[in-house]
């Protein structure tokens, strides 16, 4: 339906399943044409259950279109000097084209420091310095995978982005800073919202597009929604094995025209963003 806007439940799992297709068919032409694999690399350190489960989606999605996907885990008593090393290690090896260390890291680990430590050209997350800085002036490389995704998803549904309000809700390096950034870059009216924000649904309900990545468990609801706004909820939160995300879900759906569910919204457009990257990262640096 192209020109047209479509309504509805944003089903991530079928944008990303179209995504993973495309990748398929593009890294097979890159095996046969040049026996080239594009390689991921994901470092985790310590047992956090939720990360595990993180890691383990993004090694299942590389299966599925072919990327070569290796799991370094390390010990959570690991030093900064011994990430720093695997990272350098990482950066020199020819079959690796993008490093992902996932976050959070414990305490005793400085995140920054070892995202400074990747090659900017293996930044699938696109959270070292150089590319947040690009990401700025307009030059989008590697951007973050969460925004990049909620961009796709605007693209997929033909939502226009010049000249509309948007509000964000979290001011995240992750997922907030670097969403204004791309809409930003697209003429859209940004606000940004946070924990101090003073009067937070005095923004929400003006929003055309609503971007929600505050990690509170229904934060949003139907009463702070704008009639027929797009709603991306970012957010997860886990209780008692089940899923919960920042917009309530049964409240805003008649609301909206346009809103992701949780699960099978963002998190799979991420993860499919992500693929995308290390295909990307792969075709350049051959
Ligand atoms: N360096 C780094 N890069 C990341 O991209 C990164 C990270 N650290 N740390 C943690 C967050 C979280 N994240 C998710 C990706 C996919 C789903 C996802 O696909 N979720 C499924 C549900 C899966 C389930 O919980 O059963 C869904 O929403 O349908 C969720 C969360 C990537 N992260």
């Amino acid at each position: 339906m192209a020109g047209e806007a479509k309504q509805g439940i944003i089903d991530g799992r079928a944008i990303s399943k179209q995504i993973e297709a495309e990748l398929t068919e593009e890294i097979a032409s890159m095996k046969a044409d040049d026996g080239m694999v594009p390689g991921l690399a994901t470092i985790l350190v310590g047992q956090d259950p939720a990360s595990q489960l993180y890691v383990r989606l993004k090694h299942k999605a590389c299966d599925r279109v072919g990327i070569y996907a290796e799991d370094q885990k390390l010990d959570a008593s690991i030093t900064q000097k011994e990430l720093l090393d695997r990272i350098k290690n990482l950066n020199t090896r020819a079959d690796i084209h993008g490093i992902l260390l996932q976050l959070p890291l414990p305490q005793h680990l400085d995140a920054k420091k070892a995202m400074q430590a990747i090659d900017p050209a293996k930044d699938v997350d696109g959270f070292h310095p150089y590319n947040v800085g690009n990401l700025m002036i307009g030059d989008e490389g590697f951007v973050p995978c969460t925004p990049a995704g909620i961009i796709r998803a605007l693209e997929y549904y033909d939502v226009d982005i010049e000249g509309k309000d948007v509000v964000i809700v979290g001011h995240s390096n992750v997922v907030g800073k670097p969403m204004a950034a791309m809409l930003l870059n697209r003429n859209a009216t940004v606000a940004v919202c946070h924990v101090y924000t003073k009067d937070l649904k005095s923004y929400t309900a003006g929003a055309d597009i609503l971007v929600v990545a505050a990690g509170v468990k229904h934060l949003i609801k139907e009463d702070m929604v704008k009639k027929g706004a797009v709603v991306f909820d970012a957010g997860i939160t886990e209780e008692e094995g089940k899923i919960y995300g920042d917009v309530d879900f049964e409240n805003v759906v008649n609301k909206a025209s346009l809103i992701t569910p949780v699960p099978g919204g963002v998190g799979p457009m991420t993860i499919a963003t992500l693929l995308t990257h290390v295909t990307f990262a792969a075709k350049k640096i051959e």
